[in-house]
């Protein structure tokens, strides 16, 4: 009997080998089809751009942009088609009968048939939302999600779920999930497309218009979805973002090269991607501030002292001010310079454009003063009287030194350099917050300066107003008529979608005119405006770093992502309500993503404990899964007994990464003195020689470094100093929550309340 049931499941299991099998073959040979249509649009278009650049630039200016134009539009489809080689179609969905389109395959990009008819829908496009939004409690129209396991052009396995079966039979299709959030880290960033889940394509696909705020905890796919949130909103709306650009602003440069590739594999290359130390041109605020200094620049109150800065350089001299003049002796008396400076402050304009005005007023004071000194007729000398005026040099020292033309930098640094400056312009700080800001090298511009440069910059104006060319712009608008008619060429000549907009194109080549990408030229304007904002680790903006960023985005179309149990800055946020009031008060919408991906739950219990010993109210994401191994504690002894520990893990790793996470970098267990002794018990090549370094495979980072990223295995070293920093409960939580994989503590001092369980 037994033996007559094992042969009838071996006979079943086989048919259904034979099936999968069957199934598998038929959707190779189906996505064989559409990658022979991408070599062939590849080869297509290569043999029109190069057919492009062979014809003679002749003749006119609109010739040779005629044919330059057409050529980057040919460059910029061809890189696109390059970019989606790697999983070009990656999943199936099956819809009720009658629908249009019943069987619809998704992928990385749109492409349609020599006929026209279209074979594979961009996983952004309307026809795709199904395969992400679909549930078996709201199937909507399908009957059927299939994901498609790939290994280089080959379909290796099909992963289906059933979501209504004639049967009432389903299936539950997790399985490309869960391969994807379980394989081996690499130190780059991957996409997503493939397994986008419902609550977080809702984010993705929102509205662009006013501030999305989208609250998760670690490993919840924030990240992630904000990349894939750039890559539709630049799909959807293409015409207008192109133009005006979108910004990803990210916490640290290691951590957009973390995610540098993930935009470029969506077929987007075009986002510009800075830090907030990168967000005023000309300057990097890479130095470090200490927390009090960081809590300071960071407060609203600097607004007042900038202000106050500002205003304290429009000075008015107690005495009059003697000048000889050829022989002439007049005075420029201080009600005169009062009244100038009255004037001057009336036009609301800034300090530097204000200036003008400033100048002409005492001018013309001193030039009444002069013409009757020396008796001569104001009506007929006037000009004259002026150019000389203007031409001396105690006049114009003078002048200078009540209204000196500034720079951002010039005022900072005079204020970080000069105490007795600093408390005249800063009553309302105290003299700890004062000292706290006074620094030897005053242009060590740090990350928390840049916020206050360009608060300075719109306050003291430009140097030099740049007048307008009203013939430059005249000759722009034909450049952008004509760009719009080679646009519409384009897409006649069925290459597919241009991804430039009339505007962007006749930049890259009016002569004479703007230059360069959006990214190039948003890099070195200040006052760039960008059509969408993201911001990834919002939490850790400042009052005043908000500030910056509502400057950049006059239209308010932002996507936060963040989490404000993650906040480590002093004077980052405690809550969105709290942070957004000063930038959009409450018109703000709120997402949460409630899924962790990252760290498994046997590893996230031991977290959410920790944040909840130390009162912080946040609900810890739900992991999707359990793992496989506990979090464990052992002693620390030493740098040795780190080596120990890092050495084993290193030998057990077939693939992945580790990391090790310090409280500081300094000390004899900091993270300066780890990685020199890791590095030196392991095969060379194989320790990160910096922070910055992210294809080594073992990284040795304190805390604050190690934001936003993630790691196979993670050894923490001593958990108690971890705490003790400023937001320290934060911080550890951090910590505790980039493994993949392992968590391993280290500790000499006892482990903080939540982690008990590991002892
Ligand atoms: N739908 C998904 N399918 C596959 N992997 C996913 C999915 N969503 C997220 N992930 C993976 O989970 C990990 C965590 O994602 P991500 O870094 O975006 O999270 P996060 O919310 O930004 O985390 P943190 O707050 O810690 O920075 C990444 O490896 C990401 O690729």
């Amino acid at each position: 009997m037994s033996q007559s049931t094992q042969s009838d499941a071996d006979v079943a299991a086989q048919a259904d080998a034979r099936e999968v099998a069957r199934v598998v073959a038929a959707e190779d040979a189906h996505v064989g089809g559409l990658y022979a249509r991408l070599d062939q649009l590849r080869a297509q278009t290569a043999e029109q751009l190069a057919e492009v650049r062979r014809t003679e630039a002749t003749g006119t200016h609109q010739n040779r942009f005629e044919r330059d134009a057409f050529a980057t539009l040919y460059e910029d489809r061809l890189s696109q088609l390059w970019s989606v080689e790697n999983r070009l179609c990656f999943g199936r969905l099956d819809l009720r009968e009658g629908t249009q389109d019943p069987r619809r395959y998704v992928g990385r990009l749109g492409l349609a048939d020599e006929r026209g008819t279209q074979v594979l829908v961009d996983w952004r496009a309307p026809a795709a939302q199904d395969f992400y939004q679909a549930t078996a409690a709201s199937p909507r129209d399908v009957v059927r999600r299939r994901h498609l396991l790939t290994s280089g052009r080959r379909v290796t396995g099909v992963d289906d779920e059933v979501l209504v079966a004639a049967d009432g039979e389903r299936t539950t299709g997790d399985a490309a999930l869960l391969a994807a959030v379980t394989a081996p880290r690499t130190g780059r960033m991957g996409d997503i497309v493939a397994t986008i889940q419902a609550e977080q394509d809702r984010v993705i696909r929102a509205s662009e218009r006013g501030v999305l705020v989208v609250q998760g905890g670690p490993g919840t796919g924030k990240t992630a979805v904000a990349l894939h949130r750039t890559a539709y909103l630049l799909y959807t709306h293409r015409d207008r973002l192109a133009r005006s650009g979108v910004l990803l602003l990210g916490p640290s440069p290691v951590f957009l090269r973390y995610v540098e590739q993930v935009l470029p594999a969506l077929g987007e290359t075009g986002v510009v991607t800075l830090t907030l130390g990168e967000m005023y041109p000309g300057v990097v605020g890479r130095g470090e501030d200490s927390p009090a200094a960081a809590r300071v620049k960071g407060s609203l109150r600097m607004v007042d002292v900038l202000e106050a800065a500002v205003a304290a350089r429009q000075r008015v001299p107690s005495r009059p001010i003697r000048f000889d003049l050829d022989g002439t002796r007049v005075q420029l008396r201080p009600e005169a310079i009062a009244s100038a400076r009255t004037r001057a402050r009336r036009t609301r304009k800034p300090h530097n454009l204000a200036r003008v005005t400033f100048v002409r007023e005492v001018l013309n004071s001193l030039v009444n003063s002069l013409a009757r000194a020396r008796g001569v007729d104001l009506g007929e000398e006037r000009d004259d009287l002026v150019a000389e005026l203007r031409e001396n040099v105690d006049v114009r020292r003078e002048v200078n030194l009540c209204w000196m033309p500034l720079t951002p930098q010039k005022v900072l640094a005079a204020l970080y350099r000069n105490p007795a400056l600093l408390a005249e312009v800063a009553p309302g700080l105290s003299e700890r917050d004062r000292d706290a800001l006074h620094r030897e090298d005053p242009t060590a511009w740090t990350e928390a300066d840049v916020p206050l440069l360009d608060e300075l910059a719109e306050l003291l104006g430009p140097l030099e107003e740049t007048a307008t060319d009203a013939r430059a712009a005249a000759e722009r608008e034909e450049q952008v008529a004509y760009a719009r008619k080679v646009l519409e060429d384009f897409e006649a000549s069925g290459v597919g979608n241009p991804l430039v907009s009339p505007e962007l194109l006749a930049d890259r080549f009016a002569t004479g005119g703007p230059s360069g990408t959006v990214a190039e030229r948003a890099a070195v304007d200040r006052t760039w405006a960008y059509g969408h904002v993201v911001v990834d680790e919002a939490q850790e903006l400042s009052a005043m770093a908000w500030r910056l960023v509502e400057r950049r985005c006059p239209s308010r179309s932002m996507t936060l992502v963040g989490d404000v149990a993650q906040t480590s800055n002093p004077a980052g946020a405690r809550s969105w309500a709290q942070a957004l009031k000063p930038v959009v008060d409450d018109r703000w919408r709120l997402e949460e993503l409630t899924v962790n991906y990252r760290t498994p739950a046997r590893i996230s219990r031991v977290a959410a404990d920790v944040l909840r010993a130390a009162g912080i109210a946040a609900n810890p994401p739900t992991p999707v899964r359990e793992g496989e191994h506990d979090p464990v504690a052992r002693p620390l002894a030493g740098p040795g007994s780190v080596v120990e520990l890092v050495r084993s893990r290193f030998d057990a790793l077939e693939e992945g990464r580790i990391a090790v996470l310090t409280a500081h970098e300094d000390g004899h267990v900091g993270s300066d003195a780890l990685r020199a002794a890791v590095t030196a018990a392991l095969p060379p090549g194989s320790v990160a020689a910096s922070p910055d370094d992210l294809d080594a495979t073992v990284s040795v980072l304190d805390v604050h470094r190690a934001k936003g990223l993630e790691f196979d295995v993670v050894v923490l070293v001593e958990p108690a100093a971890v705490l003790r920093r400023p937001r320290g409960a934060n911080d550890l939580y951090v910590a505790l929550t980039r493994a993949t994989q392992e968590l391993h503590v280290l500790h000499a001092e006892p482990l903080p309340t939540g982690m008990e369980s590991l002892a």
